[in-house]
């Protein structure tokens, strides 16, 4: 199959470790990938630079192939340099590239250190409203983080969380887990996916008198959803829904902003969960976790949900024909 592109992300975080982490967990058995890095750094792993994607494979089994795009500043390990951020930014839009030419299965990315992008000067706050620009498919993009038992979406995501209950909508909430419910069918094979669509107050509202959230904005993007045969039911207590009995009744937890989706999976799952972005005309997936500044270099880095997430990307490349 195409290799999968990965990119360098903050080069002052973890991300030239765990790429070298999971080539030496992959070399063997795939799916093969590549680095968009400047091969020049210290790696923990041997590492062949190469011309083109094409060569990747070829490379995979002896050492981890890096497709060269020099840095600017030398990383330093904890410390993020605006100076770098163009090239950050440059590997993640070649990779999209590369994946529209057909020269790549999928773009995984490692880990951005999003302030120091901003303070650069780029718009996005993250990659997936970045990718929704250069890869999108005229709807926003859906945020999906997945590990073995469990799903979540946030309708609202890299925003002040006044800001995010000031936007949630029924149509906002209902078109994300339209997305979804869509991704869940056409790429993960779940023929009648089951949507749990959180509430916002405590106790859901508590019919009204803890909060009309749930009355006035989620209850009607359920009835929505329900009305087009898809299977959604809420508002459901949030705090109640993410226990062990609980999750095996959905599919996905359609969220209504960042943390009451994050905060489930990462406590139950940080080193295999994976970050999807639903609805762009790539394949894209990326680790749950961020660019652990505060253990860069020091070699503690765990690369199982970059593993992972290398994994999804191809099986989902698999699913849409991209391989
Ligand atoms: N997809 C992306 O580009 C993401 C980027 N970020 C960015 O990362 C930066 C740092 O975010 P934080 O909130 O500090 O979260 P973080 O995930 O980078 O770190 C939180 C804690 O988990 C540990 N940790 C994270 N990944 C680990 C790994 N693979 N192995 C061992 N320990 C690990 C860190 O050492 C730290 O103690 C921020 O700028 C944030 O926006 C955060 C999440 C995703
Ligand atoms: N907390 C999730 C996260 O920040 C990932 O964002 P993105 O860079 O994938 O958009």
């Amino acid at each position: 199959m195409r290799p999968i592109a990965l990119t360098m992300g903050e080069p002052a975080g973890i991300g030239a470790e765990i790429a070298a982490g999971a080539w030496a967990a992959l070399r063997g058995t795939g799916p093969a990938f590549f680095l968009l890095d400047d091969a020049t750094r210290p790696f923990a792993a041997p590492v062949r630079a190469i011309a083109a994607p094409e060569e990747a494979a070829a490379a995979f089994p002896e050492a981890l192939p890096v497709l060269h795009r020099p840095l600017p500043r030398p990383p330093v390990p904890g410390r993020p340099d605006t100076g770098n951020a163009p090239a950050v930014i440059a590997a993640i839009t070649e990779a999209v590239a590369l994946c529209k030419a057909g020269r790549a299965a999928g773009v995984v990315t490692n880990p951005i250190q999003k302030a120091t992008l901003t303070a650069a000067g780029f718009r996005h706050p993250g990659h997936t409203e970045y990718l929704g620009e250069i890869a999108g498919t005229g709807t926003p993009p859906v945020m999906m983080l997945a590990c073995p038992g469990l799903r979540v979406v946030p309708v609202t995501v890299h925003e002040a969380l006044a800001r995010a209950i000031a936007r949630l909508t029924p149509e906002l909430i209902a078109g994300t887990a339209r997305i979804t419910a869509r991704a869940l069918r056409e790429e993960f094979g779940i023929a009648r996916p089951r949507l749990a669509v959180a509430g916002l107050n405590p106790h859901a509202g508590e019919a009204g008198t803890m909060g009309r959230e749930e009355i006035d904005i989620v209850a009607p993007a359920v009835a929505m959803l329900r009305a087009e045969g898809i299977e959604a039911r809420g508002p459901l207590p949030p705090d109640t829904m993410f226990t062990a009995h609980a999750r095996p009744t959905y599919d996905a937890a359609i969220c209504l902003y960042h943390d009451q989706a994050l905060i489930p999976i990462k406590t139950l799952d940080m080193a295999g969960g994976v970050n999807v972005t639903l609805g762009l005309s790539i394949v894209r997936t990326s680790p749950d976790h961020g660019t652990a500044l505060d253990i860069a270099g020091t070699g503690r880095a765990d690369p199982s949900s970059l593993i992972a997430a290398i994994r999804l990307a191809a099986e989902l490349a698999r699913a849409r024909g991209f391989a």
